[in-house]
């Protein structure tokens, strides 16, 4: 039941928010590097975007990896897709791909 719920859950935050960010934390408090340097990267291209804490979500934080098929958190979806983790926004940031993937998202085009 629990894990039908959960992942229902999981399912609708993606789908409602075209960026979001499982972490660890919040953005103005991260509780871990990899979350710190994620949050670091999105706010640094300034579009708005959701995140959940995932140690308070101890479910979300169990069940999302068998979801997404992604071990770790951070975890970031844009547009209802899995980008990746710390390492992929960091490479992104650095290639120069991170900024316009995220101001397209949420806009159908
Ligand atoms: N190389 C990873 C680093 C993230 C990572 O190793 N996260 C670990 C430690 S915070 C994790 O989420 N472990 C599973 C867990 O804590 O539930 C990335 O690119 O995101
Ligand atoms: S909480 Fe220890 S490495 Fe992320």
């Amino acid at each position: 039941m629990q894990v039908i719920d959960t992942e229902a859950r999981i399912r609708k935050q993606i789908a409602e928010n075209p960026v979001i960010l499982y972490m660890k934390g919040t953005p103005e408090a991260p509780e871990c590097g990899f979350s710190r340097a994620a949050v670091g990267a999105l706010q640094k291209v300034g579009k708005p975007f959701a995140f959940v804490n995932v140690l308070q979500a101890p479910h979300i934080r169990e069940k999302l990896p068998k979801v997404s098929q992604w071990p770790t958190f951070p975890q970031l979806f844009v547009n209802g897709e899995l980008v990746g983790g710390c390492d992929i926004i960091l490479g992104m940031e650095a290639d120069g791909t991170l900024q316009p993937l995220l101001e397209q998202a949420g806009s159908e085009a």
